[in-house]
């Protein structure tokens, strides 16, 4: 997977978040998007997950050497961030058997071995609805982190997670990143101290951001 950004630049009404971002993001690599609160790190993960429309510019995903479809590039990607809800009403095993008839696991890993993986075996009939806001967390980084996709977009990943969780955070991401693109939008460091790139969104505010020749 490998995604290149030229140009893009995104306005909501008369604001502009962002211009002039030119960057091209490979596989087997991380990145972290930094940023103040409210520098545009979720609007640019979202616009990369194509939950959200870009303003100007291009935004060109290729997988295996092909260029691929914007509306195709959800097929290779998982996404977690704090405003995605999952849904409430199912216990945690229907929440997996119901994922993963969209998206399957990486290395054929069954729901119940993914249970054991999240620490959440005593769980596995438990109503999402009932659980802590750290269990949910680490249910939406279970199911991202473990999704066969090339590409693992993670905005704020240790929302709601105790030193425990952050540790399992690290841990899980580590073993699941080889030959994948992971971005995290974050301005914690243990969130995205395994990153080797660093984009910092606010080099490309309009005041900032030098324009295009
Ligand atoms: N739907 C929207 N309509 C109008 N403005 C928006 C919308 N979504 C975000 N914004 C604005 O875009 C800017 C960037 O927001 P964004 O959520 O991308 O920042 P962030 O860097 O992820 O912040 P945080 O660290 O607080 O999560 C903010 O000024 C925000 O108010």
């Amino acid at each position: 997977m490998q995604i290149n950004l030229t140009g893009l630049g995104k306005r909501y009404n008369y604001e502009w978040i962002f211009r002039n971002l030119t960057y091209t993001f490979e596989s087997g690599t991380s990145y972290a998007i930094l940023g103040h609160n409210g520098s545009g790190k979720s609007t640019l993960l979202t616009i990369i997950a194509g939950h959200n429309l870009y303003s100007e510019g291009q935004l060109e995903y290729t997988v295996n050497g092909k260029k691929i479809q914007p509306d195709e590039a959800y097929r290779h990607l998982s996404l977690t961030a704090p405003y995605l809800e999952l849904v409430e009403e199912f216990s945690l095993l229907e929440m997996l058997d119901f994922h993963t008839r969209f998206k399957p696991l990486r290395q054929q890993l069954s729901t119940t071995a993914l249970i054991d993986r999240m620490g959440l075996h005593k769980s596995k009939h438990k109503f999402v609805k009932d659980f802590s806001s750290g269990m949910k967390q680490r249910l939406k980084l279970g199911i991202a982190i473990y999704s066969d996709t090339s590409l693992l977009l993670l905005d704020e990943p240790t929302t709601n997670l105790d030193q425990e969780g952050v540790a399992w955070y690290q841990e899980h991401v580590a073993q699941n990143k080889t030959g994948r693109l992971i971005i995290v939008g974050s301005n914690i460091q243990h969130e995205y101290s395994f990153c080797e790139q660093q984009l910092r969104i606010s080099d490309y505010h309009s005041a900032t951001a030098k324009p295009r020749v």
